[in-house]
């Protein structure tokens, strides 16, 4: 009967009981906007302040982020929006995030336009670099990196969020790579063409990023619809160098956009790079 009991208790572990929230346990206060999956609250949960996903019926598929909610949560480091657990018990299922004050990093950065120095500029990239390389370390792709992917604590550290969630979107205008949500400006010619996601298509992503951070967030090839963004990709042409930005990041930029996925950096290598330019006078 022991073996039994070792037995049950290890079944007990691996299903999500150990990650299943009892709803009574959660307080929501303030609507803090909506996604993909539908509305976020802010609330509290064991005198922690979290922010709640709730998901509407027939905009996740369920089973299988349930699935796949032991790998999120055994993801775990201080650049990546921690997911502290989930209510799956009952309908609508709820996801329960680490809250972080200023929310997204596109709105942070059209809020203070003007006031970035080079060193926070640099900060912010670093921050999104060191969360990619454990993910990237982690053998985790992330499939949908930009600005408006990462939230602001705080103390201003920016992390990433909603990595992975790309998979349980049941919204083709959002998966296919023709729909009129496709994040076609963050996406790599690999990606667009054959919807192939590797951690080099996610530094494509990121060499992307990198530019909306130094343009302070103003969206990739702003004059152009999605169509001529790919044109213009397949031509060779990439983004100019924001003002703001030195020629040595530019130069990473320029490292992450090429066009084959094994002449790109790696995220270890693109952190490595980014804390010796930090290290710079
Ligand atoms: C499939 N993919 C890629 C997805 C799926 C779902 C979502 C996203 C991508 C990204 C967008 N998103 C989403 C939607 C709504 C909320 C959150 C969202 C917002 C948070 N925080 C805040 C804090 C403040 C404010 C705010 O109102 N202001 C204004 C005043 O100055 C300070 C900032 C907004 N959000 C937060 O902590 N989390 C974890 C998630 C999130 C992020 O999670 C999603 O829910």
């Amino acid at each position: 009967c022991v073996t039994r009991n070792v037995t049950n208790s290890r079944i007990k572990e691996l299903s999500s009981d150990k990650w299943e929230i009892h709803p009574d346990e959660l307080i929501l206060s303030e609507e803090l906007g909506s996604g993909q999956f539908g509305l976020v609250w802010k609330g509290s949960w064991n005198d922690r302040q979290v922010a709640v996903k709730t998901v509407r019926e027939g905009f996740m598929s369920e089973e299988e982020f349930k699935e796949e909610a032991q790998v999120m949560m055994k993801l775990s480091h201080n650049k990546l929006v921690q997911l502290y657990g989930v209510v799956t018990q009952r309908s609508p299922i709820y996801l329960v995030f680490e809250f972080m004050e200023n929310g997204c990093l596109t709105d942070f950065l059209r809020a203070r336009k003007g006031s970035f120095s080079q060193e926070v500029l640099l900060g912010m990239c670093l921050d999104v670099s060191e969360g990619m390389a454990y993910l990237e370390s982690s053998n985790f792709i992330h499939r949908d990196l930009a600005a408006r992917n990462c939230l602001v604590s705080e103390d201003n550290v920016v992390k990433i969020s909603d990595f992975g969630m790309t998979r349980f979107v049941l919204d083709d205008q959002y998966t296919s790579s023709f729909g009129s949500k496709f994040p076609v400006r963050w996406s790599s010619p690999e990606v667009i063409k054959f919807q192939k996601y590797s951690s080099k298509s996610d530094v494509w992503s990121f060499g992307v990023l990198m530019w909306e951070v130094y343009s302070e967030g103003r969206l990739p090839y702003d004059n152009r619809g999605n169509a001529e963004v790919v044109e213009a990709l397949n031509a060779g042409l990439r983004l100019l160098r924001p003002r703001l930005c030195p020629q040595s990041v530019y130069e990473l930029m320029q490292w992450s956009w090429k066009e084959k996925p094994e002449d790109r950096p790696s995220f270890a290598l693109l952190l490595h790079e980014l804390a010796c330019l930090e290290q710079e006078p």
